[in-house]
């Protein structure tokens, strides 16, 4: 398959994790365009990526077989209705917007090929996870296209309902942001029993990056794993207790049906 030209509408935190992984991957910088609206957020990605940034959503687009479209979804409608009379036919529309449907796209664009695809942050190091999602109206060839981009970058999972996308998000789109926020709640409680503060965060994330290479390459699951390090009436099992009576698992559940009903509710609330 030749290399495909793809243009980014939006250049901000995701748009740059993407095109950071695919460059990484051995995309040249000359098939990568993209536009911002905002001339330092332009002159940033310029410097760091080395690709064209444009001030012009109709200019990025022109001749592009990729569109991706990368703005916030409060911003999508406008964006999309200014884009549509300049779109070519044949170009594959890839959503990475968290809440806007297929179906609200089609109506801004006109009738599209379109991806919905849920990409997260950490594909600035080809350690993403993305779930995505074709219309009827993609062929095999842009379907193809649109996992060759994303797989550049991570895993790429194809979900047979739109309505999944929702999950999607709130699992692995908003998911960096939980561990996250577990390392720095892990490393402040390590300062706290007194150790420097450098040393709990490389702790920490040593840890976490360790926890992680063991679940993906075991064949047993992750609750036998954390089995093995908690021995009867130790240190682990005094930790995990703690958790567990703080009501750890049903938090995370609420927290994680949240982003999906927040998923499902942009799409009402922004996609008419
Ligand atoms: N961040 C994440 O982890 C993930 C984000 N997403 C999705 O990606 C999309 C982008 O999110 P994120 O990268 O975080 O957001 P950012 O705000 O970082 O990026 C969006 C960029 O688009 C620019 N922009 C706004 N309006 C226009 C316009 N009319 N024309 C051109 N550019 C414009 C913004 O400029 P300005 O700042 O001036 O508004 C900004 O630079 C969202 O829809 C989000 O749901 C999906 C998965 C993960
Ligand atoms: O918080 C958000 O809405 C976006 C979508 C997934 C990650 N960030």
């Amino acid at each position: 398959m030749t290399t495909p030209r793809i243009a980014f509408i939006g250049a901000g935190n995701m748009a740059a994790s993407l095109i950071g992984g695919m460059l990484a991957q051995g995309l040249p910088a000359s098939a990568i365009r993209a536009s911002d609206r905002g001339a330092e957020q332009r002159e940033k990605i310029n410097r760091e990526h080395g690709i064209e940034v444009l001030a012009s959503n109709a200019e990025a687009c022109r001749d592009a077989d990729v569109i991706v479209l990368a703005v916030k979804p409060q911003v999508m409608k406008d964006v999309c209705l200014d884009l549509a009379p300049h779109l070519q036919a044949g170009q594959l529309i890839v959503s990475i917007a968290a809440g806007i449907t297929s179906a609200s796209l089609e109506n801004w664009l006109g009738p599209r090929a379109v991806v919905r695809c849920m990409p997260n942050t950490p594909s600035l190091l080809r350690l993403g996870a993305s779930g995505l999602y074709a219309n009827a109206r993609v062929s095999a060839e842009q379907r193809q296209q649109a996992e060759q981009l994303l797989s550049a970058v991570g895993l790429a999972v194809w979900l047979d309902e739109e309505k999944l996308i929702d999950a999607v998000t709130a699992v692995s789109g908003s998911g960096p942001a939980y561990f996250f926020l577990l390392i720095e709640a892990m490393t402040a409680s390590g300062e706290k029993l007194g150790l420097p503060r450098e040393v709990a965060a490389r702790l920490t994330l040593q840890t976490a990056l360790g926890a992680a290479q063991m679940a993906l390459n075991s064949d047993v699951d992750a609750a036998e794993l954390r089995r093995r390090v908690t021995s009867p009436a130790g240190t682990t099992e005094a930790a995990i207790k703690t958790f567990q009576a703080g009501g750890f698992e049903a938090l995370v559940e609420q927290a994680v049906k949240a982003a999906d009903h927040r998923s499902a509710e942009l799409a009402e609330q922004l996609g008419q």
